[in-house]
């Protein structure tokens, strides 16, 4: 690949939907312009100063909420917290007079505050604005109680200095605020964290499948927007010299009106750093102007209140827009999925006659597994050898794809065990059984529509290289250079890798989901209905890709409910019926009637009429 394509193609791996900020850059001007023309003393250095100083603490709490709303979450409770943290933090300050321990105990209580939030919503699974509505209580109100109502001040000097130092007349809570909106940013849009969390908030579904550990994910970024809390407190409670139970008060409603003003989608999955950057500076020289026209308290929170419906209203108009141009520009599915063999007759793949199976890969022994009173899966046994398909096939809720979430890691069997190249394995999650060399395309695909086919490809094995040589962050020309590669080698033509995977035609969004479980050096390949939803000409190529994994020397599991596609690809075929397995041989010692019958539990077929000769 050259190095002019690798750079050409940088523009659509930018994660997640683009963001409305340009727009949003020229109201903040017009408002700058209004405002500047309205007042004096409004465009001066003082001034930029202030609203910096006033916006470093929704800077900083806007990159927490920016994270998780990205990932699908929200946390309503931060003015809790802020309110909880400050009196906790002047209460240290006070009797202890240490800087470091003060500090130290408002950081604790931000990370705790953030883990309880974290482990009620992933692990209790409340939705997060309910479970943060009710934490915004009980930490407010344990605000009031801890300090009694009353605010705590008589702090050190050394501890109010931190509030109220300037580098070069810069305040030092701003210095911080830009060092970590700057970090928060680079992290999100560099990494394979921040791809992550695009990922949960596309398709949290998808990206459980693909290995990302969304719950503990989720716990992380409550527990980090905890610690951004605590910083914000810290800061807030030094600069003003004491610490009250009253701070904070619709702090939530000026960090979410500037981060889903700034384009951060209210339904996750999408965003930008420099939105939310532009979104922070509109709510500060909002707040400034309103100042300067001398409007009461009141009015400042209904015009707040008002931006934020605003806000609101472009991101579901936003929304329907793109849901509208998705279903517009999903192309036809013809075509896009090109075969590198000549024409065949319908399904018929070409075989090489001497191609023998491996060693086996894996063996499934006696898997059990019950969904309360339902017996899923009963005692299944069965082998896959190196470079041999073996079709799973069975009727509708026969136990197939039970089976197979066991052997790819999705669910832990009750009993039995799996062995991968004869020695038992054990899986923890699906990240588990990919590094083991198992790689699953899923029924429902597990694809995140608001990522492009490069970062779908990569997603979960993400290719690194190290920034000045020490701080790993993504290699997004590597995973380009990945996919180009890996569609090639599988005869698929991807025509506009230029989009986001919601834009993709069903078999498109087939081929990326294929193409990210033929990796190099894949030991078993799972294929659930692989292709259910496709035309002739694309289940023929579907099937071809899965008998090329096989004689490149993966063992490949196929489910398929269409006898066709099974004689077509199979070696194999292993009959599920009622959560057991009925049957397990060569393709060859069965015919399409046989098989019709074993699915259906039709048992009164004779060997002589049911084998071939
Ligand atoms: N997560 C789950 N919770 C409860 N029941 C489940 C769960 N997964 C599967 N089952 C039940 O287990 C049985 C086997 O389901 P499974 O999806 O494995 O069948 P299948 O052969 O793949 O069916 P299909 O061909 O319709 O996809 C069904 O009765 C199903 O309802």
């Amino acid at each position: 690949m050259s190095i002019a394509s690798v750079a050409g193609s940088r523009r659509y791996l930018v994660p997640g939907e683009p963001s409305r900020r340009s727009g949003l850059a020229l109201l903040c001007l017009v408002l700058v312009a209004y405002f500047g023309i309205s007042f004096d003393n409004f465009l001066t250095v003082s001034n930029g100063l202030t609203i910096l100083m006033n916006v470093s603490a929704i800077a900083i709490a806007a990159v927490g909420a920016m994270l998780l709303l990205i990932s699908g979450n929200v946390d309503l409770s931060i003015g809790g917290q802020y309110a909880l943290i400050s009196v906790i933090t002047a209460q240290f300050a006070k009797d202890s007079g240490n800087v470091v321990l003060a500090v130290v105990a408002g950081l604790v209580a931000g990370l705790i505050l953030g883990a309880t939030n974290g482990i009620l919503v992933r692990y209790m699974k409340i939705s997060p604005l309910i479970v943060t509505l009710g934490t915004m209580a009980v930490f407010k109100g344990l605000a009031y109680l801890v300090s009694e109502g009353r605010s705590v001040f008589g702090f050190a000097e050394s501890f109010i200095f931190l509030g109220r130092a300037r580098i070069n007349t810069v305040p030092l809570p701003v210095i911080i605020a830009a060092v970590i909106f700057i970090a928060g940013g680079l992290w999100l849009l560099r990494t394979s964290g921040g791809l992550r969390l695009f990922a949960i908030g596309g398709n949290a579904n998808a990206a459980r499948l693909t290995g990302v550990n969304v719950d503990w994910t989720v716990v992380r970024l409550y527990v980090l927007n905890g610690l951004l809390m605590g910083v914000v407190a810290v800061l807030t409670t030094a600069r003003l010299g004491s610490g009250t139970p009253q701070i904070g008060t619709s702090f939530e409603l000026d960090v979410l009106t500037a981060v889903i003003l700034g384009g951060v989608g209210f339904a996750g999955g999408s965003g930008h750093p420099a939105g939310v950057f532009v979104g922070v500076a509109t709510i500060g020289i909002l707040s400034s102007g309103l100042i300067f026209a001398g409007l009461e308290d009141w009015w400042q929170q209904i015009s707040k209140g008002l931006v934020l419906l605003l806000a609101l209203g472009a991101d579901q108009i936003a929304e329907h827009r793109r849901a509208r141009s998705l279903r517009k520009e999903a192309p036809p599915d013809t075509g896009e999925v090109k075969s590198t063999s000549k024409p065949m007759d319908e399904y018929d793949l070409e075989r090489d006659p001497a191609h023998e199976p491996g060693p086996v890969v894996m063996t499934a022994t006696g898997l059990s597994r019950r969904f309360g009173s339902v017996f899923a899966l009963r005692d299944g046994t069965f082998s896959v050898r190196s470079g041999e398909v073996v079709c799973l096939v069975g009727d509708n809720g026969a136990g197939k794809s039970t089976l197979i979430k066991l052997i790819s890691g999705v669910h832990r069997p009750d009993s039995g065990t799996i062995e991968l190249d004869g020695r038992e394995v054990s899986f923890g999650g699906p990240i588990d059984a990919r590094r083991a060399g198992i790689e699953t395309v899923h029924q429902d695909l597990a694809v995140c529509p608001n990522l492009g086919v490069a970062h779908n490809l990569i997603l979960g094995d993400e290719p690194k290289k190290r920034l000045l040589g020490f701080i790993p962050v993504r290699d997004d020309a590597a995973a380009v250079a990945r996919t180009k590669q890996r569609l090639a080698s599988l005869g698929i033509t991807l025509t506009d890798l230029n989009r986001s995977v919601g834009r993709l035609s069903g078999g498109q969004r087939q081929s990326v989901s294929i193409a990210r479980a033929m990796k190099d050096g894949v030991k078993l390949v799972i294929l659930d209905e692989p292709t259910a939803a496709l035309g002739v000409t694309q289940t023929r190529n579907v099937l071809r890709i899965a008998r090329q994994a096989a004689d490149n020397g993966a063992g490949v599991i196929l489910i398929s409910h269409d006898i066709r596609t099974v004689f077509a690809v199979a070696d194999r075929v292993v009959v599920l019926r009622l959560g057991q397995v009925v049957h397990d041989d060569t393709i060859d010692r069965v015919t399409h009637t046989k098989l019709l019958h074993l699915m259906a539990g039709l048992e009164d077929v004779s060997d002589a009429e049911g084998v071939k000769q």
